[in-house]
């Protein structure tokens, strides 16, 4: 068995991971962190793991988590760069949940994380863990870059038009919308029922930090300058993401579902929907990005995609198992196989 530690353990994402692999055959959790909380047993916070888990949380602490195989940070940005040189150094693997790792500029890092990264010299070592882009790559890491929600529905979205060619990779739009468990489990004004339900907004138009990670990721693909337009919208649902992504056609006669069938081939992940509407209930609870691609008859030299995930699954704590069972050898799909729940 496995011995993981979960460092923020209170958090969605954190909770995510607890409910993934309580289940998990071939993961033993032995170490759950959290300051606010320690001393607290496990179950008393999150009734749904009653019989399932019989631990407390505890405060973060190195010596304890140099003890486990495998330590997860469901932190905020900038939590796990303190802690992870260290654990590597005394054999631990480590999936940062969030973005300390995911850029691979540290001058970017600190242009829109706003603080100086404390171990740049990890950067090109840490794997982007998006197995659909890096699989080979996720096998061997000792440090994985978790994606971005967004970044997830986003970049499976236009990959398969970026990386063939069938694009202007110069002028892509990602329209997306996320329910406001991604904006984590904080006390915040703006997140509370009476502000945000029954209303809808997009923020941060000016530029959001996963735009440059999505950038970072088609440019691999794009053999040319990636222009990307993001905007993200808060919309008043719970769990989700749908991201509308548009983009010009070099040749608008292509065959777009062969297109990406072909690119998706075998994927576990990803389940393609030819003239479908994914919406985001369909993934609830479910590690899978659904994806549609079509194109208007008035317009057919623009594709439409629709890519919907959910935020907390493959947009974090599913795809961050999915690493770690490529890592450590297990099958990809273990502890993964629950169906979204409808409604
Ligand atoms: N929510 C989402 O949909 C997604 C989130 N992410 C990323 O995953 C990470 C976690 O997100 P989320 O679960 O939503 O966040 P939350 O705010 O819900 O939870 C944060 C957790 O981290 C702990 N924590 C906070 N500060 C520290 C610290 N300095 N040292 C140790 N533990 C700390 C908290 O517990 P305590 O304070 O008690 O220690 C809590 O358990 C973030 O970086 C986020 O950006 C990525 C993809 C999707
Ligand atoms: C709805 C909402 O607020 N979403 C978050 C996404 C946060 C996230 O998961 O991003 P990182 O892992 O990169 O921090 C936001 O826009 O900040």
């Amino acid at each position: 068995m496995l011995r993981i530690g979960i460092v923020g353990g209170t958090g969605y994402t954190g909770a995510e991971l607890l409910r993934l692999l309580a289940r998990h055959p071939q993961a033993l959790l032995t170490v759950i962190t959290s300051r606010s909380e320690a001393g607290l047993p496990v179950a008393g916070m999150f009734p749904h793991l009653r019989g399932q888990l019989d631990l407390c949380f505890t405060e973060p602490d190195p010596g304890t988590l140099a003890e486990c195989d495998l330590v997860f940070f469901a932190t905020p940005n900038g939590t796990a760069m303190r802690a992870v040189p260290d654990l590597l150094e005394r054999g631990v693997r480590v999936i940062d949940l969030a973005a300390d790792f995911r850029l691979k500029d540290p001058a970017l890092w600190e242009q829109w994380y706003g603080m100086p990264h404390a171990c740049p010299e990890l950067l090109s070592e840490a794997v982007y863990g998006l197995p659909e882009l890096n699989r080979a790559a996720v096998r061997d890491a000792r440090l994985i870059a978790n994606p971005g929600c967004y970044p997830t529905a986003v970049t499976l979205g236009l990959l398969p038009l970026v990386a063939s060619g069938a694009v202007d990779p110069s002028w892509l739009i990602a329209d997306a919308k996320s329910g406001v468990s991604g904006a984590g489990r904080k006390a915040e004004t703006g997140l509370l029922m009476a502000e945000m339900g029954e209303s809808f907004k997009a923020y941060a138009v000016k530029g959001h930090r996963h735009a440059p990670e999505i950038t970072q990721n088609l440019a691999q693909f794009a053999g040319a300058q990636v222009g990307l337009t993001f905007v993200p919208h808060l919309v008043p649902m719970i769990r989700g993401i749908e991201a509308t992504l548009y983009a010009r056609l070099v040749d608008p006669a292509i065959d777009l579902d062969s297109l990406f069938a072909d690119r998706y081939a075998g994927e576990p992940f990803i389940d393609l929907m030819p003239g479908g509407h994914p919406d985001t209930r369909s993934v609830r609870g479910a590690n899978v990005c659904r994806i549609s691609v079509s194109r208007q008859e008035s317009m057919p030299g623009v594709v439409v995609v629709q890519s919907v995930i959910d935020n907390l699954v493959k947009g974090a704590a599913g795809q961050a198992v999915q690493n770690m069972n490529l890592m450590f050898g297990f099958d990809e799909t273990t502890g993964l196989e629950a169906l979204a729940l409808l409604p």
